[in-house]
């Protein structure tokens, strides 16, 4: 059974500032999230977090520029290692953070395909099989022969949308870059997400737009300064203008 269980999660950034012939800054911090000591600094990007996701669930992780959206993606994808707190995840996580990451930007988008596949573990008949869907949902024409590097960066997204979710992953965690493509594209990138989900699926998407939010997700948590809270609905206003 897919799932993500997250208990009482933290995540402390450590930074050691180099030496500098500069006035040393004797200003206490009023910003709790930040803690110093000398010339180290811990940022506490993400503070007693604790949610439970289940098959099904699309969760919009929403809250404004470092409350810890994107941190959260990574401890969930492991490639953050929390400093206290539980993260168990049940189901094969696929991550969408950065749209060219993972792929080899001399090469055609055919030959990325193909590239991916093999580093999924694709057979080259698997392979045949998932390029015409992928290359058919991306949209891309005849663009799929020409190199990655020429591709706007709504086209670099619609080819990676499109390449992780035929690799069916049970978890998606995606940063809002979903957002750089089409109306059109959103479109069928939602009813693609909602049928992932369906499929007995989590999806974790991070973004600023709350309306591509309300359309994907059907769970929030919201995000303050590592503080998270759990929202059955996405409120009409901007979070931070609500009483
Ligand atoms: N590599 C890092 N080293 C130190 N601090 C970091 C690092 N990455 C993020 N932070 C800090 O962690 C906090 C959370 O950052 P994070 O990127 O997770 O926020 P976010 O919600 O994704 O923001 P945005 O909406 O701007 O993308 C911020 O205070 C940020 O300054």
């Amino acid at each position: 059974m897919v799932s993500i269980d997250v208990k009482n999660l933290k995540l402390v950034y450590r930074l050691r500032q180099g030496f500098s012939l500069e006035m040393a800054d004797r200003r206490v911090s009023g910003h709790s999230q930040i803690k110093k000591r000398g010339r180290t600094r811990w940022i506490t990007a993400l503070d007693d977090v604790t949610f439970n996701l289940r098959a099904g669930d699309r969760l919009g992780l929403v809250g404004s520029n470092g409350a810890g959206k994107t941190t959260l993606l990574h401890v969930l994808y492991g490639t953050l290692e929390p400093s206290a707190g539980t993260v168990h995840t049940q189901g094969r996580v696929d991550a969408l953070f950065n749209i060219s990451l993972g792929f080899r930007h001399e090469a055609t988008g055919r030959r990325n395909i193909i590239m991916r596949g093999l580093i999924n573990g694709w057979s080259p008949a698997q392979i045949d099989h998932h390029m015409e869907d992928i290359i058919a949902f991306s949209e891309l024409g005849d663009f799929i022969d020409l190199p990655f590097k020429s591709y706007s960066q709504g086209m670099a997204a619609r080819l990676a949308f499109s390449i992780a979710t035929c690799m069916n992953p049970e978890i998606l965690l995606m940063d809002e870059w979903i957002g750089a493509g089409d109306t059109d594209f959103q479109h069928k990138a939602r009813k693609r997400m909602a049928e992932l989900a369906e499929k007995a699926g989590i999806i974790v998407l991070a973004s600023h737009n709350h309306g591509l939010l309300r359309a994907s997700c059907n769970r929030f948590l919201k995000l303050e300064k590592g503080r998270a809270v759990l929202l059955d609905e996405l409120p009409a206003a901007p979070l931070r203008n609500r009483r």
